[in-house]
């Protein structure tokens, strides 16, 4: 605005100059117009001069004033414009703070009403949450109503599919025995059962097969349906620590029912219901017992260690066994506990120390290298490796699992690690077989490789408990002394599937090659057949004696 009102000032200055400029020269004219035509004196002429400067001046403050008019009219109207403009800021203000009040108020009525929204803002918005809420539970309830429809439904539609697949089962195993097959053939109804059988108890068919050549249909079920049943829980009293009347007190005091396992243990109890951890009372922890099933009790009394022996534990984690060798030893002598697994070594080492097992040295060997590592024990355990068949309660995942591949693996190695245990124990010596599985594979042809290869015999374990072993499998026929060896069954003795069998060893080496292949694996035997037979164990022995008479003509 001032630049404007400086630019104007100028410009009207300019303008007024001219104007004078312009009066003057007019009077010049006029002037010279008078000296050509009247000639006028020098007194006159300065006069005149003098005149035309008053005029010059007069003009000159004129043009002063009228500048300072223009000026003072410019400042006026500039004033004026200011005048103006701050009456029309002033009202623009004014407007502006009407404005605003206006806005303000807007603004506070807004405001208010914001204030007024947001307090009823969360209980709205709670109230909507609460809705949407209830609306996704009573569809989530919905849901789960149909779901459980479903689920119920499909369940009655199992139970009544499974219980159709029992009666199918049962009324075959009815026509079996009473060998009315009607349109079918016995091997026909021999093979709807089998596939029955693995859809009502989850098993593979190989295995299925292999537990239908065992055992007769009935006796079959019996076995499956215990699989699927619980064992008691089963601990040993650690007579290192405590006595078993001693033990019994305290847990009962605990709040555990519990019993004597049976006659043919001083050491066992049944644990039939408990308030405690069974594994974590103050007793289990200082090592007065040991969880263990009652099975397992049989190898080592079939064992039958004596004080101060040199035992060998061949597969020994994580101790069960072991810790009750050294109990019937009474700590004395020594037991060689070995594994090849040194991870389940640990919990060896962890059990002997809680047992207060002080007679032990582990090592961590293949059995199988073990004669190369030590021999000439009194005793050796084998506990072999196994499938576990005989331990599906506790592991169910077996019946999808194990298959006949892996029951003739384990087979394999077992045969291998007894030929070994064998090996490794003094002649005269005794050594315990054991698994906890009952398939054939892995007890009974064991057994009967080892009587094939090795100069040892089947006694009796002096144990009652468990049925004969088997004399003949499918195509195979076993040594007639395998009826001392003794399974377990769970459906029969309601413990844990298992096979033990004890073997004296009457000398050292293998049986030669040509005695061997005659008396290996008999199939069904004639007369003939069976007088061979006699000849050739009589030639073993001979073979037996005579390897024994050089072997102390050397010594
Ligand atoms: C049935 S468990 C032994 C259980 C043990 N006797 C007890 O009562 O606690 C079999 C053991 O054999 C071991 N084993 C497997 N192959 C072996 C081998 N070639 N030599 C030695 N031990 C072996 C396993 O690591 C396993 O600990």
């Amino acid at each position: 605005m001032s630049n404007k009102k400086a630019q104007f000032s100028k410009h009207t200055l300019q303008l007024a100059q001219k104007y004078a400029q312009q009066l003057m020269q007019n009077d010049v004219i006029e002037l010279k117009s008078d000296d050509d035509k009247d000639i006028k004196s020098e007194d006159e002429q300065l006069n005149l001069e003098e005149d035309q400067d008053e005029q010059q001046e007069q003009l000159e403050e004129q043009q002063d004033d009228e500048n300072n008019d223009m000026n003072d009219e410019e400042d006026q109207d500039d004033q004026d414009d200011q005048d103006d403009q701050d009456n029309q800021e002033d009202q623009d203000d004014q407007d502006n703070q009407d404005n605003q009040e206006d806005l303000d108020d807007e603004q506070n009525e807004e405001d208010e009403q914001e204030i007024v929204e947001e307090k009823e803002e969360p209980k709205k918005q709670k109230k909507i949450k609460k809705q949407q809420q209830q609306e996704v539970e009573e569809q989530q309830e919905e849901q789960m109503e149909s779901f459980q429809q479903e689920e119920d439904l499909n369940d009655q539609l199992f139970e009544t599919d499974l219980n159709a697949v029992m009666n199918r089962i049962n009324k075959i195993i009815e026509a079996l025995k009473q060998k009315d097959y009607g349109k079918y053939s016995r091997e026909e109804l021999l093979n709807e059962l089998r596939k029955h059988l693995c859809t009502y108890y989850g098993y593979n068919q190989d295995l299925m097969s292999h537990f239908s050549s065992m055992f007769k249909p009935a006796e079959l079920v019996a076995f499956l349906d215990a699989n699927d049943a619980p064992r008691p829980i089963t601990i040993r009293v650690n007579t290192l620590r405590t006595r078993r009347k001693e033990l019994a007190q305290t847990l009962v005091q605990r709040g555990v029912n519990l019993d004597s396992v049976g006659d043919w243990t001083k050491v066992g109890l049944v644990i039939y219901e408990s308030k405690v951890p069974i594994g974590a009372t103050p007793e289990y922890l200082s090592g007065h017992y040991m969880l263990q099933s009652a099975s397992s009790f049989l190898p080592v009394l079939a064992l039958a260690p004596q004080m101060n022996e040199r035992i060998l534990d061949m597969a020994a984690a994580p101790g069960g066994k072991t810790t009750y060798i050294a109990q019937l030893m009474k700590n004395s002598g020594v037991i060689f506990a070995n594994d090849t697994s040194k991870d389940r070594e640990k919990a060896l080492f962890y059990n002997l120390q809680r047992m207060g097992v002080t007679n032990c040295i582990v090592t961590n060997y293949d059995g199988r290298k073990f004669p190369k590592v030590m021999k000439n024990f009194d005793r050796v355990l084998l506990d072999a490796p196994c499938t576990g068949l005989g331990i599906i309660s506790k592991d169910p995942s077996i019946k999808a699992q194990k298959q006949m591949r892996d029951i003739l693996k384990h087979s394999h190695l077992q045969k291998e690690l007894l030929l070994s245990a064998i090996d490794c124990c003094k002649k005269g010596g005794i050594i315990v077989y054991s698994t906890c599985s009952v398939s054939v594979h892995e007890n009974e042809v064991v057994l009967q490789y080892a009587l094939n290869n090795r100069h040892v015999k089947i006694i009796d374990t002096g144990l009652q408990v468990g049925n004969p072993g088997l004399l003949k499998f499918e195509d195979k026929k076993f040594h007639s002394s395998m009826n001392l060896a003794k399974r377990i069954y769970p459906h029969v003795h309601n413990m844990d599937g298992f096979f033990y069998a004890k073997l004296k060893k009457i000398n050292h080496g293998p049986i030669k090659e040509e005695i061997k292949k005659d008396v290996q694996e008999p199939q069904v035997m004639t007369k003939k057949m069976k007088k061979k037979q006699k000849q050739l164990e009589k030639l073993r022995l001979g073979e037996a004696r005579k390897q024994s008479q050089q072997q102390q003509q050397q010594q």
